[in-house]
């Protein structure tokens, strides 16, 4: 009972080829939110807002051609692109967003179809093209953010009431083209777009400019995912289509928030991408992290293997400043991530959800037969509850980064006891457990 459409999910299922399971492989990836707006850092005419830094130019209600003379003080005299790679790799990152164009419009590469870009800025230089550079040459892909809402562009339209709107959204439609197929050609590395700025009524009654973009891309980029939030249907339906499809390569709707573990295990169906801020809800540079709960280090890490063990990536914001440097806080997160994925990122890596059970201990992934306990709260009775599904069962345990075997003791049909290590790790820590199908005469339990 499906309806026809024309500008529906045009696959069925996830994507298998090597560059969507590349993309999956590498499971923990950074946003790195940067534009005029990390000059101000959420305050303006001496009013500090709480709401997104990046939002700022909405928040104080600021006329865009104030805003964009935001230029004139682009000068990040400490930006290199190097160094921004070297830190990534070291916190274990496969990949990181960058956002090319964020709400404001203003374009971290040379656009020839805007004058608001790095060019016409003291600083002139092609960061993007520096980063892609510098991140591709650590091993580490590059996938670009791009707002379709362009708060600069006079052309842009919230909704379409009018002749007039249709024919200057038209304009700004081609505009957009224009942009993404200058990313495309002068960045062939790119592996990624992710869309933002696609809820207004504009872009829902243009499901079919939405459907062209992913074509045009994937025709520009072989290989290229491209995320569901770009895409509308012939009626407006965003992310899944009117038929219930997800469009788009992966899910990109965990903003800021995750699927539970138990009730929202529908998500381990198709391929997923949750992106998440440190503070509360800061994308861009704010100067006061004191104004909301800035999550730890542990938190973050939760967050990220919360993800994984449902078979979704996560990828953590950082807001550079403006001079071009990072804040103390996202130095030490990157650093403390990355000591942990040093020696516990194999339950990470090329990870997948398990299939079995939640237990409150924390979580599991999966690679091949492995399965990894990923041990966020060590219970008081000193061993940890696993519940294998029928016809699995536990043939070793060993503890990961120590190489220990680890006791295991079978309480029931498909039910153990896994020992804690006999020295507490004083961080979360990984077990491996080899699994092996079980035949029919083990079966003990008869
Ligand atoms: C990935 C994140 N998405 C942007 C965003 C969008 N929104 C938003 C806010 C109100 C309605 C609809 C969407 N809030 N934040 C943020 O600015 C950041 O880029």
């Amino acid at each position: 009972q499906e309806i026809p459409l024309k500008y529906g999910a045009d696959r069925l299922g996830k994507r298998s080829d090597a560059a969507m399971q590349k993309f999956r492989d590498n499971r923990l990836g950074a946003f790195i939110h940067w534009g005029l707006y990390a000059i101000p850092g959420g305050e303006w005419n001496g009013k500090v807002y709480n709401g997104a830094a990046e939002w700022l130019k909405s928040w104080a209600k600021v006329p865009s051609d104030e805003w964009m003379k935001l230029m004139d003080q682009w000068n990040p005299q400490n930006f290199d692109a190097r160094a921004w790679a070297k830190m990534a790799r070291q916190m274990g990152v496969k990949y990181v967003k960058i956002t090319t164009k964020h709400h404001e419009g203003f374009c971290l590469w040379p656009s020839k179809y805007t004058k608001y870009t790095v060019t016409n800025t003291p600083y002139k230089r092609d960061i993007l093209g520096e980063l892609v550079k510098a991140y591709n040459d650590e091993g580490i892909d590059v996938h670009f953010y791009f707002s379709v809402m362009d708060w600069s562009h006079p052309d842009y339209r919230y909704d379409i009431k009018s002749k007039e709107d249709e024919e200057a959204f038209s304009r700004f439609l081609e505009f957009t083209d224009n942009q993404l197929k200058e990313l495309a050609t002068r960045y062939p590395t790119v592996k990624d777009f992710w869309f933002d700025g696609t809820w207004d009524a504009s872009i829902k009654k243009n499901g079919w400019w939405t459907a062209h973009v992913e074509k045009m891309l994937k025709d520009l980029v072989p290989g290229v995912t491209i995320n569901s939030r770009l895409r509308a249907d012939d009626y407006g339906k965003r992310h899944f289509d009117s038929n219930g499809h997800l469009m788009g390569d992966y899910e990109s709707g965990y903003e800021r928030r995750l699927p539970d573990p138990v009730k929202d295990l529908k998500v381990t169906r198709w391929d997923w991408e949750a992106c998440m801020t440190v503070p509360e809800n800061q994308w861009g540079y704010h100067k006061d992290w004191t104004l909301s709960y800035v999550k730890t280090p542990l938190e973050v890490l939760e967050r990220i293997v919360h993800a994984v063990s449902m078979g979704g990536n996560m990828v953590v914001n950082f807001g550079p400043q403006p001079d071009g440097d990072f804040r103390p806080e996202e130095k030490q997160l990157a650093e403390s991530i990355g000591r942990w994925m040093k020696k516990y990122g194999e339950c990470i890596y090329g990870c997948d959800y398990s299939g079995w059970e939640k237990q409150a201990w924390g979580y599991y992934t999966r690679k091949g037969k492995d399965v990894y306990m990923v041990v966020f709260n060590p219970p008081y009775s000193k061993h940890l509850v696993v519940k294998t599904p029928v016809g699995t069962e536990i043939v070793k345990a060993v503890t990961v980064n120590g190489g220990k075997d680890v006791k295991i003791t079978e309480t029931a049909r498909n039910e153990y006891n896994v020992d804690m290590p006999d020295k507490d790790p004083g961080e979360p820590f990984v077990i491996k457990l080899e699994t092996k199908e079980k035949t029919s005469e083990t079966d003990k339990y008869r």
